[in-house]
């Protein structure tokens, strides 16, 4: 199973406070931010401030940092200073060109050999946010083996759309199953969009929750808040892990009777059903949520 990254909480990278206190908040991932949240005359400090805390601060959290595009004139400088602190994954913004993301693997190939990091150490997270980057969602997913994720920047999207942005989300409709699927069949991590409201909880849970359905593995979050109720949502219930459970065992029981189709309580019992059952069992191990192992033939490919 993948690397949990179930949360990626953004912290502006010219907030010393915030940096300082990032992994008390128990984030899978951690985000540093160099882009958006930065002022134009912060740009240089932000940036050593962000080495600083990746050198000297150990944090429970995997820690990625957000840099400027690599068309702007402070991409390649953020990548000079906060590569030699070895991030886990440089988080690229606005992506839209393959050959932009070869170019950053480039960049940090040259860096590991320098540092003498082993070689692929860093990773990297796409954000995808504008209306040519979402049409080419797979090509970008798949332009270096170093993309480990990839997500959506709403707020970007829909500047770049000309729409506007709703509480229900229904104007990212296209992009959120297009990054779903660009990930998928890239075999990478989807990172579900920011929920800019940190005020309305049960909106967020909504976006969370339809985020979490659709089969995203995690969200960007802007809050500590919102963490718990995001590990709390994509968490297995009981009611799901006791059905995963049962779907086995009958599974199970079929292969060593070699009997055909089978049923639970009157629904039918085939391959993807196993399938997301192993899946659903998969993640509650993860999480140390069951720890006994279940050993079963699976027959149908
Ligand atoms: C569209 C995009 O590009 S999104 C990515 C870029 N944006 C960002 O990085 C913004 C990240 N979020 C934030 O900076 C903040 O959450 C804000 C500005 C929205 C609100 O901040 P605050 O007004 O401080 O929120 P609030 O008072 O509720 O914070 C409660 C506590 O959580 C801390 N906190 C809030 N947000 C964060 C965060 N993102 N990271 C770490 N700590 C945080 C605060 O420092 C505060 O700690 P304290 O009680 O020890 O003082
Ligand atoms: O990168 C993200 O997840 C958020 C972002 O930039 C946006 O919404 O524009
Ligand atoms: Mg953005």
């Amino acid at each position: 199973m993948s690397k949990l990254r179930r949360t990626m909480l953004f912290i502006p990278g010219n907030d010393p406070g915030k940096l300082q206190s990032a992994g008390i908040y128990r984030s899978d991932c951690l985000v540093f931010d160099l882009e958006d949240s930065v002022s134009v005359n912060e740009k240089d400090a932000a940036r050593i401030l962000v080495r600083n805390a990746i050198m000297y601060i150990e944090y429970p959290s995997e820690i990625g940092v957000r840099i400027n595009g690599l068309d702007t004139s402070y991409g390649r400088d953020d990548l000079a200073t906060i590569l030699p602190a070895k991030p886990a994954f440089i988080r690229l913004p606005k992506a839209e060109k393959v050959d932009d993301i070869q170019e950053l693997d480039r960049i940090i190939s040259a860096a590991e050999r320098k540092y003498q990091f082993q070689s692929g150490t860093i990773k990297i997270v796409l954000t995808i946010e504008t209306a040519k980057g979402i049409l080419s969602a797979y090509h970008l997913a798949v332009a270096s083996p170093r993309v480990i994720g990839i997500g959506m920047g709403a707020e970007d999207l829909v500047a770049d759309l000309k729409g506007s942005r709703t509480r229900e989300g229904n104007e990212l409709l296209f992009a959120k199953s297009q990054i779903l699927y660009a990930a998928r069949a890239a075999g990478v991590q989807a990172i579900d969009n920011v929920f800019s409201d940190v005020n309305d909880e049960e909106g967020f849970r909504e976006d969370t929750n339809w985020g979490r359905i659709l089969g995203y593995d995690g969200k960007s979050v802007i809050h500590p808040n919102h963490i718990p109720i995001v590990h709390e949502i994509y968490a297995p219930s009981e009611k799901e892990i006791d059905l995963a459970k049962n779907v086995l065992a009958a599974y199970q029981e079929a292969v060593q009777n070699k009997s055909g189709v089978i049923a639970l309580n009157g629904k039918m019992i085939d391959g993807p059903v196993v399938t997301r059952a192993e899946r659903v069992m998969q993640y509650a191990r993860a999480l140390g949520m069951i720890r006994e192992e279940y050993s079963y033939e699976k027959c149908c490919g």
